[in-house]
């Protein structure tokens, strides 16, 4: 496939995405549950937020799409996570598994590992830290963002816990890359003037919404990191931090099919096997 025809079906994905409305069940942290909530529903998805491992897997089980966040992690959440990646794994259910802060604390490395372990399709998605300390076993103690992690060296990822999944790891360029070697790469022309809590967690989950859409989980990865880093570009240059925020929901709401594809075509290169299309 060549550069045009990937964004070509991006746009047409994320035109589908109002259309089906899918069900997708999150479970999510308490910091950012609301807003990813709102960026999904403003986006087209219906999400579903259900934490409770006496329901989860039943709530995967009907719906189109699971995200597991793994921010706040606990023993409780652990079992529902679980529940919900098996239940996925049985009724064929694409999953988007978002390692929040996988390097903060030794306990959330190995929760990430226990999960990837379990036999479910989907997409990884996490900041170049998470990504690092997932492929390298290395803490780093620095809570959930990434600070002073550049672009990850990823080429394709030799950790046997990808094997067969869809790697997307957000930072100063986005890089989504099969384990066929084939990669997408999204080039952000300026740095984001807010570091806004949740905006990872909100790309994390519109992942999702296109996995719903989809089984090309390689396109359904680009189309909810290219999204989602084109509202982010577009509201940056509002005043403050909140308003910012605010307005990141309307922008997801009313994005115009032209300046999607004009950001698309300036910012996305394709590379299949290691040659750039
Ligand atoms: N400079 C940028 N311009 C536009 N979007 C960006 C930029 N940097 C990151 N993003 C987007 O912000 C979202 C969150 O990425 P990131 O900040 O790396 O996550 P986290 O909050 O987990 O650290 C992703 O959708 C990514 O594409
Ligand atoms: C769980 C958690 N703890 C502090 S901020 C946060 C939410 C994650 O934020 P982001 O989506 O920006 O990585």
């Amino acid at each position: 496939m060549t550069e045009n025809e990937q964004i070509s079906k991006i746009l047409e994905l994320w035109q589908a995405l109002p259309e089906t409305k899918p069900l997708v069940h999150v479970i999510p942290n308490q910091v950012s549950a609301a807003f990813c909530a709102d960026a999904m529903s403003a986006s087209g998805a219906r999400p579903v937020m259900a934490g409770s491992s006496l329901e989860t897997g039943e709530i995967t089980e009907h719906s189109r799409a699971f995200v597991a966040n793994l921010g706040q992690p606990s023993r409780e959440k652990e079992a529902a996570v679980r529940e919900s990646l098996l239940s996925a794994a049985r009724n064929r259910i694409p999953v988007v598994l978002d390692p929040v802060g996988a390097g903060a604390s030794a306990y959330r490395l190995q929760l990430a590992g226990s999960l990837l372990s379990l036999p479910w399709k989907g997409i990884v998605k996490g900041n170049a830290s998470e990504i690092y300390t997932i492929c390298t076993g290395q803490l780093t103690h620095q809570g959930v963002d990434s600070i002073g992690f550049g672009s990850p060296e990823l080429s394709p990822p030799a950790n046997p816990l990808f094997s067969g999944r869809i790697l997307a790891v957000t930072g100063k360029e986005d890089c989504i890359l099969d384990d066929g070697g084939q990669r997408i790469i999204l080039s952000h022309p300026a740095p984001l003037s807010h570091a806004i809590v949740g905006t990872g967690c909100a790309a994390g989950c519109l992942c999702g919404c296109f996995a719903a859409l989809t089984e090309d989980l390689f396109l359904a990865a680009a189309a909810g990191l290219s999204f989602f880093s084109y509202a982010q570009s577009r509201v940056d240059d509002l005043k403050g931090y909140g308003s910012s925020k605010l307005h990141l929901l309307d922008f997801l709401s009313q994005t115009e099919a032209d300046g999607f594809k004009r950001y698309l075509q300036s910012i996305l290169t394709y590379q299949s096997g290691g040659r750039t299309k």
